[in-house]
């Protein structure tokens, strides 16, 4: 694995809920973005841990190799890659990603 890869993974293992992002909570830089998050917190998701990617160039190209998805947000719940803004959006309306919120430890 190399570095970049590495660093990502550590990120996504080392925290239950993990929002690869341009922009932070408080200011996202996109609105693809700003939906994310304004769903994790529709979904009381608790504490996300966000990670830049307008800050690091070598996670924004590294995160789509990760999970073998081509954009930003990307969420990772539990270590395991959930999706980007649409698929939150659908599983929320579904009332699923709730439910795997609520999920694991
Ligand atoms: N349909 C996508 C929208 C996200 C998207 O299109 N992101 C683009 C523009 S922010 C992106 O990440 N492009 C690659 C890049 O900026 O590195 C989703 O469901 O999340
Ligand atoms: S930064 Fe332009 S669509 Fe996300």
């Amino acid at each position: 694995m190399s570095d970049v890869q590495q660093r990502i993974d550590d990120l996504v293992k080392g925290h239950k809920v993990v929002l690869f992002m341009k922009g932070t909570a408080q200011f996202p830089q996109c609105g693809f973005s700003g939906r994310a998050m304004q769903i994790l917190k529709a979904c009381n998701a608790g504490e996300v841990t966000t990670v830049n990617v307008l800050e690091d160039e070598g996670i924004r190209q590294g995160i789509k190799e990760y999970a073998n998805w081509p954009t930003i947000p990307q969420l990772y719940i539990n270590g395991e890659f959930v999706g980007g803004s649409d698929i939150m959006m659908e599983m929320y309306q579904a009332g699923e990603l709730q439910q795997v919120l609520a999920g694991g430890q």
